[in-house]
Protein backbone atom coordinates (compact mmCIF):
# COMPACT_ATOMS: atom_id res chain seq x y z
CA UNK A 1 0.00 0.00 0.00
CA UNK A 2 1.12 3.49 -1.03
CA UNK A 3 1.01 5.66 1.84
CA UNK A 4 1.06 9.39 2.06
CA UNK A 5 0.46 12.47 4.19
CA UNK A 6 -2.27 15.25 2.82
CA UNK A 7 -1.54 18.56 3.92
CA UNK A 8 -5.17 19.75 4.22
CA UNK A 9 -6.48 23.09 5.03
CA UNK A 10 -9.60 22.91 5.10
CA UNK A 11 -10.35 23.92 1.52
CA UNK A 12 -11.95 22.34 -1.45
CA UNK A 13 -8.76 21.40 -3.19
CA UNK A 14 -7.04 19.82 -0.17
CA UNK A 15 -10.03 17.81 0.16
CA UNK A 16 -10.42 16.68 -3.19
CA UNK A 17 -6.82 15.92 -3.37
CA UNK A 18 -7.16 14.01 -0.60
CA UNK A 19 -10.00 12.49 -1.71
CA UNK A 20 -8.77 11.59 -5.24
CA UNK A 21 -5.85 9.61 -3.65
CA UNK A 22 -7.80 7.50 -0.98
CA UNK A 23 -9.87 6.83 -3.93
CA UNK A 24 -6.97 5.23 -6.14
CA UNK A 25 -5.81 3.39 -3.28
CA UNK A 26 -3.64 5.25 -1.51
CA UNK A 27 -3.32 5.16 2.64
CA UNK A 28 -3.49 8.53 3.89
CA UNK A 29 -3.40 10.68 6.60
CA UNK A 30 -4.67 14.00 6.78
CA UNK A 31 -2.15 16.59 8.41
CA UNK A 32 -3.36 20.25 9.38
CA UNK A 33 -0.68 22.95 10.14
CA UNK A 34 -2.46 25.27 12.89
CA UNK A 35 -0.93 28.33 11.16
CA UNK A 36 -2.91 31.88 12.76
CA UNK A 37 -5.54 33.10 14.83
CA UNK A 38 -8.34 34.57 13.41
CA UNK A 39 -10.70 33.96 11.20
CA UNK A 40 -10.71 31.49 7.90
CA UNK A 41 -8.08 28.48 6.75
CA UNK A 42 -5.34 28.19 8.74
CA UNK A 43 -6.78 28.65 11.96
CA UNK A 44 -9.61 26.73 13.75
CA UNK A 45 -12.48 26.79 11.25
CA UNK A 46 -9.81 25.14 9.11
CA UNK A 47 -9.04 22.85 11.03
CA UNK A 48 -12.64 21.75 11.86
CA UNK A 49 -13.17 21.62 7.89
CA UNK A 50 -10.23 19.16 7.63
CA UNK A 51 -11.40 16.99 10.22
CA UNK A 52 -15.01 16.83 8.95
CA UNK A 53 -12.95 15.32 5.75
CA UNK A 54 -10.99 12.85 7.78
CA UNK A 55 -13.79 11.94 9.20
CA UNK A 56 -15.56 11.41 6.11
CA UNK A 57 -12.90 9.61 4.50
CA UNK A 58 -12.08 7.57 7.61
CA UNK A 59 -8.43 8.18 7.79
CA UNK A 60 -6.55 9.72 10.69
CA UNK A 61 -5.79 13.57 11.31
CA UNK A 62 -3.34 15.04 13.06
CA UNK A 63 -2.94 18.89 13.94
CA UNK A 64 0.51 20.39 14.51
CA UNK A 65 0.86 23.64 16.14
CA UNK A 66 3.21 25.41 14.04
CA UNK A 67 1.80 29.24 15.05
CA UNK A 68 5.42 29.99 16.56
CA UNK A 69 7.27 28.77 13.26
CA UNK A 70 4.98 31.02 11.26
CA UNK A 71 5.34 33.33 13.82
CA UNK A 72 8.94 33.18 13.21
CA UNK A 73 9.27 32.57 9.49
CA UNK A 74 6.30 34.91 8.38
CA UNK A 75 4.84 37.57 10.04
CA UNK A 76 8.40 39.03 11.56
CA UNK A 77 9.16 38.84 7.75
CA UNK A 78 6.47 40.52 6.38
CA UNK A 79 6.26 43.29 9.27
CA UNK A 80 10.33 44.29 9.10
CA UNK A 81 9.96 44.11 5.38
CA UNK A 82 7.12 46.82 5.50
CA UNK A 83 8.62 48.74 8.00
CA UNK A 84 11.92 49.43 5.34
CA UNK A 85 10.04 49.73 2.74
CA UNK A 86 9.37 46.57 0.42
CA UNK A 87 6.79 44.28 0.21
CA UNK A 88 7.30 40.78 0.97
CA UNK A 89 5.87 38.39 -1.01
CA UNK A 90 4.89 35.55 2.44
CA UNK A 91 3.66 32.92 0.52
CA UNK A 92 6.86 31.15 -1.39
CA UNK A 93 8.59 31.37 2.14
CA UNK A 94 5.68 29.92 3.91
CA UNK A 95 5.75 27.13 1.97
CA UNK A 96 9.52 26.46 2.05
CA UNK A 97 9.59 26.82 5.94
CA UNK A 98 6.48 26.23 6.99
CA UNK A 99 4.37 23.98 5.39
CA UNK A 100 6.23 21.68 2.94
CA UNK A 101 9.52 20.87 4.79
CA UNK A 102 8.12 21.14 8.17
CA UNK A 103 5.61 18.47 7.15
CA UNK A 104 7.80 15.78 5.26
CA UNK A 105 9.94 16.22 8.76
CA UNK A 106 6.92 15.02 10.90
CA UNK A 107 6.08 12.73 8.08
CA UNK A 108 8.96 10.75 7.48
CA UNK A 109 10.07 11.02 11.58
CA UNK A 110 6.59 10.52 12.97
CA UNK A 111 4.62 8.68 11.05
CA UNK A 112 7.74 6.73 8.79
CA UNK A 113 6.00 8.05 5.61
CA UNK A 114 8.22 8.78 2.73
CA UNK A 115 5.64 11.09 0.75
CA UNK A 116 3.47 14.26 1.51
CA UNK A 117 1.22 15.93 -1.12
CA UNK A 118 -0.80 18.92 -0.95
CA UNK A 119 -4.16 20.32 -3.08
CA UNK A 120 -1.57 22.91 -5.34
CA UNK A 121 -1.97 23.46 -8.86
CA UNK A 122 1.62 22.32 -10.12
CA UNK A 123 2.98 19.66 -11.69
CA UNK A 124 6.42 17.81 -10.70
CA UNK A 125 8.32 15.29 -13.54
CA UNK A 126 11.85 13.41 -13.07
CA UNK A 127 13.72 14.29 -15.77
CA UNK A 128 16.32 11.55 -16.58
CA UNK A 129 19.22 12.93 -18.35
CA UNK A 130 19.69 15.89 -15.98
CA UNK A 131 18.82 13.82 -12.89
CA UNK A 132 16.83 16.74 -11.61
CA UNK A 133 12.72 17.07 -10.68
CA UNK A 134 11.69 19.74 -12.81
CA UNK A 135 8.60 21.67 -11.45
CA UNK A 136 5.76 22.31 -14.34
CA UNK A 137 2.51 24.68 -14.02
CA UNK A 138 -0.59 23.23 -14.47
CA UNK A 139 -2.84 22.18 -16.88
CA UNK A 140 -5.97 24.82 -16.03
CA UNK A 141 -3.51 28.01 -16.44
CA UNK A 142 -6.19 29.94 -14.74
CA UNK A 143 -4.80 28.14 -11.16
CA UNK A 144 -1.55 27.45 -12.16
CA UNK A 145 0.28 28.19 -8.74
CA UNK A 146 3.45 27.31 -9.36
CA UNK A 147 4.39 30.69 -9.02
CA UNK A 148 4.25 30.11 -5.68
CA UNK A 149 6.22 27.09 -5.22
CA UNK A 150 9.81 28.23 -6.93
CA UNK A 151 11.69 28.09 -3.99
CA UNK A 152 11.09 24.08 -3.36
CA UNK A 153 14.42 22.27 -3.07
CA UNK A 154 14.92 19.52 -5.25
CA UNK A 155 14.61 17.16 -1.83
CA UNK A 156 11.30 18.51 -0.85
CA UNK A 157 10.13 18.05 -4.92
CA UNK A 158 11.27 14.39 -4.46
CA UNK A 159 8.98 13.60 -1.46
CA UNK A 160 5.96 15.78 -2.81
CA UNK A 161 2.59 14.81 -4.91
CA UNK A 162 0.44 17.15 -6.24
CA UNK A 163 -2.46 14.98 -7.42
CA UNK A 164 -4.80 18.17 -8.92
CA UNK A 165 -1.92 19.36 -11.35
CA UNK A 166 -3.41 17.57 -14.48
CA UNK A 167 -6.78 18.84 -13.14
CA UNK A 168 -8.88 21.89 -14.49
CA UNK A 169 -10.55 23.60 -11.22
CA UNK A 170 -14.09 23.03 -13.03
CA UNK A 171 -13.19 19.15 -12.93
CA UNK A 172 -12.09 19.60 -8.80
CA UNK A 173 -15.40 21.08 -7.92
CA UNK A 174 -16.85 18.07 -9.96
CA UNK A 175 -15.24 15.27 -7.79
CA UNK A 176 -15.78 17.45 -5.06
CA UNK A 177 -19.28 17.01 -5.63
CA UNK A 178 -19.31 13.60 -6.33
CA UNK A 179 -17.27 12.67 -3.75
CA UNK A 180 -20.07 14.39 -1.22
CA UNK A 181 -16.91 16.18 0.37
CA UNK A 182 -18.53 18.60 2.76
CA UNK A 183 -16.20 21.27 1.66
CA UNK A 184 -17.33 20.99 -2.07
CA UNK A 185 -19.14 24.11 -2.44
CA UNK A 186 -16.83 26.26 -0.08
CA UNK A 187 -15.73 29.38 -1.74
CA UNK A 188 -12.65 29.96 -2.99
CA UNK A 189 -10.30 31.73 -0.65
CA UNK A 190 -9.51 35.39 -2.33
CA UNK A 191 -6.80 37.12 -1.01
CA UNK A 192 -3.45 35.66 1.29
CA UNK A 193 -4.56 33.73 4.60
CA UNK A 194 -3.75 36.60 6.42
CA UNK A 195 -5.59 39.29 4.67
CA UNK A 196 -8.64 36.44 5.37
CA UNK A 197 -7.69 36.35 8.67
CA UNK A 198 -7.17 40.10 9.60
CA UNK A 199 -9.68 41.16 6.70
CA UNK A 200 -7.04 43.73 5.12
CA UNK A 201 -3.05 43.81 4.66
CA UNK A 202 -3.32 46.66 6.30
CA UNK A 203 -5.25 46.38 9.62
CA UNK A 204 -2.79 43.39 10.00
CA UNK A 205 0.22 45.59 9.69
CA UNK A 206 -1.33 48.41 11.89
CA UNK A 207 -1.03 46.24 15.06
CA UNK A 208 2.66 45.83 14.76
CA UNK A 209 3.79 49.21 12.91
CA UNK A 210 2.97 52.24 14.16
CA UNK A 211 1.14 55.26 11.85
CA UNK A 212 3.65 58.04 11.20
CA UNK A 213 2.21 60.79 9.40
CA UNK A 214 5.22 61.74 6.43
CA UNK A 215 5.36 63.35 2.96
CA UNK A 216 4.58 62.42 -0.19
CA UNK A 217 6.97 63.67 -2.78
CA UNK A 218 8.09 63.35 -6.62
CA UNK A 219 11.40 62.32 -7.62
CA UNK A 220 12.91 66.15 -7.13
CA UNK A 221 12.24 66.26 -3.49
CA UNK A 222 9.16 68.35 -3.78
CA UNK A 223 6.22 67.75 -1.44
CA UNK A 224 2.73 66.73 -2.98
CA UNK A 225 1.08 65.54 0.02
CA UNK A 226 0.97 63.76 3.41
CA UNK A 227 1.08 59.67 4.21
CA UNK A 228 -0.51 58.13 6.79
CA UNK A 229 2.82 55.56 6.92
CA UNK A 230 4.76 54.59 4.32
CA UNK A 231 3.91 50.55 5.10
CA UNK A 232 0.29 51.80 3.19
CA UNK A 233 1.82 51.67 0.08
CA UNK A 234 3.33 49.66 -2.98
CA UNK A 235 5.97 50.37 -5.37
CA UNK A 236 3.79 50.36 -8.40
CA UNK A 237 0.67 51.11 -7.00
CA UNK A 238 -1.62 54.46 -8.42
CA UNK A 239 -5.05 54.21 -6.74
CA UNK A 240 -5.13 55.80 -3.22
CA UNK A 241 -1.98 58.42 -3.27
CA UNK A 242 -4.86 61.26 -2.68
CA UNK A 243 -2.21 63.59 -4.95
CA UNK A 244 -4.19 65.99 -7.11
CA UNK A 245 -1.69 66.06 -10.32
CA UNK A 246 -1.69 67.05 -14.14
CA UNK A 247 -0.85 63.01 -15.11
CA UNK A 248 -1.51 59.64 -13.26
CA UNK A 249 1.44 59.07 -10.61
CA UNK A 250 2.69 56.01 -9.16
CA UNK A 251 4.99 55.01 -6.11
CA UNK A 252 8.37 54.93 -7.66
CA UNK A 253 10.05 53.97 -4.75
CA UNK A 254 9.67 54.53 -0.43
CA UNK A 255 11.75 55.97 1.86
CA UNK A 256 11.85 54.67 5.41
CA UNK A 257 14.89 56.49 6.90
CA UNK A 258 13.15 60.05 5.63
CA UNK A 259 9.32 58.24 5.69
CA UNK A 260 9.10 59.26 2.79
CA UNK A 261 6.75 57.77 -0.20
CA UNK A 262 8.31 58.90 -3.54
CA UNK A 263 5.92 59.12 -6.67
CA UNK A 264 6.53 59.67 -10.46
CA UNK A 265 4.78 59.37 -13.49
CA UNK A 266 4.13 56.41 -15.50
CA UNK A 267 7.33 56.64 -17.57
CA UNK A 268 9.37 56.43 -14.31
CA UNK A 269 7.45 53.92 -13.09
CA UNK A 270 8.80 51.49 -15.64
CA UNK A 271 12.22 49.39 -15.25
CA UNK A 272 14.37 47.95 -17.60
CA UNK A 273 15.94 45.63 -15.25
CA UNK A 274 16.17 44.33 -11.92
CA UNK A 275 18.58 42.00 -9.52
CA UNK A 276 16.70 39.03 -7.69
CA UNK A 277 18.79 37.46 -4.89
CA UNK A 278 18.00 34.55 -2.77
CA UNK A 279 17.70 32.26 -6.06
CA UNK A 280 16.86 28.77 -6.59
CA UNK A 281 17.73 26.97 -9.74
CA UNK A 282 14.05 24.33 -9.54
CA UNK A 283 14.24 22.49 -13.25
CA UNK A 284 18.05 22.86 -14.18
CA UNK A 285 21.35 23.42 -12.74
CA UNK A 286 22.36 26.99 -12.08
CA UNK A 287 23.59 28.05 -15.61
CA UNK A 288 27.04 29.72 -16.06
CA UNK A 289 26.09 31.99 -18.81
CA UNK A 290 23.27 34.26 -19.53
CA UNK A 291 19.85 31.78 -20.39
CA UNK A 292 16.66 33.62 -22.45
CA UNK A 293 13.01 32.40 -20.41
CA UNK A 294 9.84 34.25 -19.53
CA UNK A 295 9.69 35.68 -16.23
CA UNK A 296 6.43 36.46 -14.22
CA UNK A 297 7.27 39.19 -11.59
CA UNK A 298 3.52 38.99 -9.86
CA UNK A 299 1.10 36.10 -9.54
CA UNK A 300 -1.14 36.96 -11.96
CA UNK A 301 0.93 39.08 -14.34
CA UNK A 302 1.83 37.37 -17.85
CA UNK A 303 5.22 35.62 -18.35
CA UNK A 304 7.62 38.18 -20.37
CA UNK A 305 10.87 37.31 -22.04
CA UNK A 306 13.96 38.28 -20.14
CA UNK A 307 17.15 37.84 -20.33
CA UNK A 308 19.02 35.69 -16.60
CA UNK A 309 22.10 36.90 -16.08
CA UNK A 310 23.80 35.11 -13.80
CA UNK A 311 25.98 36.77 -10.72
CA UNK A 312 28.15 35.56 -7.82
CA UNK A 313 26.27 34.51 -4.76
CA UNK A 314 22.60 33.20 -5.51
CA UNK A 315 21.59 36.30 -7.72
CA UNK A 316 21.02 37.34 -11.13
CA UNK A 317 20.26 40.50 -12.92
CA UNK A 318 16.84 40.51 -15.47
CA UNK A 319 17.16 42.10 -18.40
CA UNK A 320 13.24 42.42 -19.76
CA UNK A 321 13.08 42.86 -23.62
CA UNK A 322 10.51 45.54 -22.49
CA UNK A 323 10.36 47.78 -19.51
CA UNK A 324 7.57 46.50 -17.14
CA UNK A 325 5.75 47.84 -14.44
CA UNK A 326 5.35 46.78 -11.10
CA UNK A 327 8.63 45.14 -10.60
CA UNK A 328 8.46 45.57 -6.74
CA UNK A 329 10.96 45.16 -4.35
CA UNK A 330 10.22 41.85 -2.20
CA UNK A 331 8.02 40.36 -4.34
CA UNK A 332 8.72 37.28 -6.17
CA UNK A 333 10.12 36.67 -9.91
CA UNK A 334 9.61 33.79 -11.18
CA UNK A 335 11.34 32.75 -14.96
CA UNK A 336 10.11 29.12 -17.01
CA UNK A 337 10.87 28.13 -20.42
CA UNK A 338 7.32 27.13 -21.72
CA UNK A 339 5.47 25.39 -19.22
CA UNK A 340 9.30 24.13 -17.00
CA UNK A 341 9.66 26.14 -13.67
CA UNK A 342 13.70 26.93 -14.36
CA UNK A 343 14.05 29.29 -11.16
CA UNK A 344 13.16 32.51 -8.97
CA UNK A 345 13.76 34.43 -6.23
CA UNK A 346 13.05 38.15 -4.83
CA UNK A 347 13.32 41.21 -6.38
CA UNK A 348 15.96 43.67 -5.03
CA UNK A 349 15.23 47.09 -3.91
CA UNK A 350 16.88 50.04 -6.10
CA UNK A 351 16.75 53.60 -5.14
CA UNK A 352 15.06 55.59 -7.51
CA UNK A 353 15.75 59.33 -5.58
N1 LIG B 1 -2.71 24.95 7.24
C1 LIG B 1 -2.40 24.01 6.35
N2 LIG B 1 -2.07 22.77 6.76
C2 LIG B 1 -1.73 21.81 5.87
N3 LIG B 1 -1.72 21.99 4.54
C3 LIG B 1 -2.04 23.20 4.08
C4 LIG B 1 -2.39 24.27 4.94
N4 LIG B 1 -2.68 25.35 4.18
C5 LIG B 1 -2.50 24.98 2.91
N5 LIG B 1 -2.12 23.69 2.82
C6 LIG B 1 -1.84 22.92 1.59
O1 LIG B 1 -1.40 23.81 0.57
C7 LIG B 1 -2.30 23.77 -0.55
C8 LIG B 1 -2.45 25.15 -1.16
O2 LIG B 1 -2.89 26.02 -0.18
P1 LIG B 1 -3.55 27.42 -0.50
O3 LIG B 1 -3.55 28.16 0.77
O4 LIG B 1 -2.90 27.99 -1.69
O5 LIG B 1 -5.06 27.07 -0.73
P2 LIG B 1 -6.02 26.72 -1.92
O6 LIG B 1 -5.35 26.69 -3.25
O7 LIG B 1 -7.19 27.59 -1.73
O8 LIG B 1 -6.34 25.20 -1.53
P3 LIG B 1 -7.47 24.65 -0.57
O9 LIG B 1 -8.75 24.78 -1.35
O10 LIG B 1 -7.08 23.25 -0.27
O11 LIG B 1 -7.43 25.54 0.65
C9 LIG B 1 -3.61 23.24 0.01
O12 LIG B 1 -4.36 22.60 -1.00
C10 LIG B 1 -3.12 22.27 1.09
O13 LIG B 1 -2.82 21.00 0.54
Amino acid sequence: MKKVVVGLSGGVDSSTAAAVLHHQGYDIVGLTLWLMKGKGQCCSEGMVDAAKICEQLGVPHHIVDSRELFEQNIIDYLVSGYREGITPLPCSQCNRAVKFGPMINYAKSELGIDYIATGHYARIAFDEQSGRYQLLKAIDPQKDQSYFLYDLSQEILASTLFPLGETPKTETRRLAAEFNLTTAEKPESQDLCLVEAHGSMQSFLDQYINQKTGDIVDQGGKVLGQHQGIHHYTIGQRRGLGVAYSEPLYVVDLDPVMNRVIVGTRDSAADPECTVSRVNWVSIAPPDSPIRAEVRIRYRSQPVPVTVVPLPENRVHLRFDEPQFGVTPGQGAVWYEGDRLLGGGIMERKSKV
